[in-house]
């Protein structure tokens, strides 16, 4: 699969900042095409709350952006020393030991501070180990513990909560890790000398002071928690999609040659266990994150790899994701078994139906060892691009791209040319299997919009999903 950029269609498919690597590659699904219909660097989930803004500086960066309700206070703690051993002399504003910040945002404390990290020439402040905690009351099970010393880092994830008798979720994003494309947190203020210190590129302070924090694709209820019923209209809504779509059954449409959509082909409970899978795999090691470049920009929508790992950054697949070294967790064999049978459903219908003598020549089968899940919130997008970074041998046999979808609806775009006007449009719902491969292994594809309260009701009443989309593309490498 290269998803490689090249072209700025209009904009439309360029990176954030007109940027690219121009490896001369034709376009493809990349960071570039990810890129598309940005609106801004606030990622998917639209703004969220900054204890201070997180730039790139070439370097990692520390950045928090939990997502918080109003009302909740946090408070910053700072234990810092610079080589003067007068503790933040530069800036005034930096807070010193102890100092406490009142914010709304959560509780960032510093347990330790590194004086032998300190580069002298400088007069930064450093600190090798940090913990972070929540103070919110109403959300003391919100945000997630910390512990992370001498790159030894441990998260322990705490559970979300909410307000009781509220409809608001905490969330955190909080990320240590050494990642320059990743979110992160500043430990002080935008003049303090941590943020200099990463402005400055010291190789000292990235890689010690990132903290990355899982994603999770599910609401989680705390304990004791009143969880407020979705309005009547959408649950009606919601119950009238799923009832129009166990009457329509499943069904199967060649939408071109070797390009098969198969319509609710996977069953409701089948989704839920997906769901469920991919949010246990989602908040492991190799987990989601938020893609994004080394300048900052941000892709719309969350990934995780399982199999191998799909690098937006090269397009390449390897085996190790290179902002942390997680290694993809592997594919579920159940995710497999779909896959298989999608394959089978469809070769059997193009036997009865199109009288296909032998069904591999328009659908070769695939065994998948790749699997790329997206999360796309409900401002998610994926601008038009082809799968084309996987083996040379595998697209020259024209092994086919499975793809599942599961929550709220999508509009799908699929065309020969990269040319959105021309493009063909497709639902795709809960439930359904899209199989592109043959002859249409190299189409351009992409996703215009997330369907706002499609999903069926029962998928979000057992998962407690986030509003939004899972999808997942099975590969072969
Ligand atoms: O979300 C989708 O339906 C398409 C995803 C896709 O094209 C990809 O992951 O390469
Ligand atoms: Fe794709």
């Amino acid at each position: 699969m290269n998803r490689g950029r090249t072209r700025n269609d209009g904009g439309r498919y360029s990176t954030p900042r007109g940027r690219g690597r121009g490896r001369g590659r034709s376009p493809s699904r990349s960071a570039a095409s990810y890129s598309a219909h940005h609106h801004g660097p606030a990622g998917p989930d639209g703004p969220s709350s900054n204890v201070s803004s997180g730039n790139n500086y070439g370097g990692s960066h520390l950045e928090w952006r939990p997502i918080v309700p109003a009302g909740s206070s946090i408070s910053k703690q700072f234990d810092c020393r610079s080589t003067s051993k007068s503790p933040c002399r530069e800036n005034p504003s930096c807070p010193s030991t102890k100092d406490e910040v009142s914010s709304d945002l959560g509780k960032l404390k510093l347990v330790e501070s590194s004086p032998e990290a300190v580069t002298p020439k400088m007069e930064q402040v450093y600190c090798k180990s940090i913990s972070v905690v929540s103070s919110a009351s109403a959300f003391e099970k919100g945000f997630p513990s910390i512990d992370f010393r001498d790159k030894d880092l441990s998260i322990r994830r705490t559970q979300k909560g909410k307000i009781p008798g509220a409809e608001v979720e905490s969330d955190s994003s909080l990320r240590v890790d050494g990642s320059p494309a990743l979110d992160t947190v500043h430990l002080g203020n935008e003049h303090s000398p941590h943020k200099k210190a990463v402005d400055n590129g010291s190789s000292d302070i990235s890689g010690s002071l990132a903290v990355r924090v899982p994603y999770d694709i599910c609401l989680v209820r705390a304990e004791k928690s009143v969880t407020l019923k979705a309005p009547l209209l959408e649950q009606n809504r919601a119950k009238r999609n799923e009832a129009k779509r166990s009457i329509e059954g499943t069904c199967i449409n060649v939408l071109r040659p070797g390009m098969i959509l198969l319509k609710s082909h996977i069953p409701i409970k089948d989704q839920i266990e997906i769901v469920n899978k991919c949010r246990d795999l989602g908040l492991s090691s190799g987990g989601f994150y938020e893609p994004g470049y080394r300048e900052g920009g941000k892709l719309q929508l969350k990934m995780m790899c399982l199999g191998k790992n799909w690098d937006p950054e090269r397009s390449e697949y390897g085996d190790q994701r290179p902002s942390d070294g997680a290694k993809p967790p592997l594919i579920p064999s159940e995710f497999c078994q779909l896959v298989k049978g999608a394959i089978q459903a469809s070769h059997s219908f193009l036997r009865e139906h199109h009288k296909v003598p032998i069904v591999e020549h328009v659908l070769p089968t695939v065994s998948p060892t790749i699997c790329i899940v997206n999360f796309y919130s409900e401002s998610g997008r994926l601008g038009l691009h082809q799968d084309k970074d996987e083996s040379r041998e595998s697209l020259n046999k024209g092994l086919p791209v499975v793809s599942l979808s599961i929550g709220e609806s999508a509009e799908f775009l699929y065309n020969d040319h990269r040319d959105t006007e021309s493009a063909k449009k497709v639902k795709l719902e809960s439930g359904d299997v899209l199989i592109f491969g043959g002859k249409s292994r190299h189409i351009f594809h992409g996703v215009t919009a997330i369907i706002p309260r499609t999903a069926p009701m029962t998928l979000l009443d057992e998962t407690h999903m986030r509003p939004g989309r899972l999808n997942l593309t099975f590969r072969e490498y």
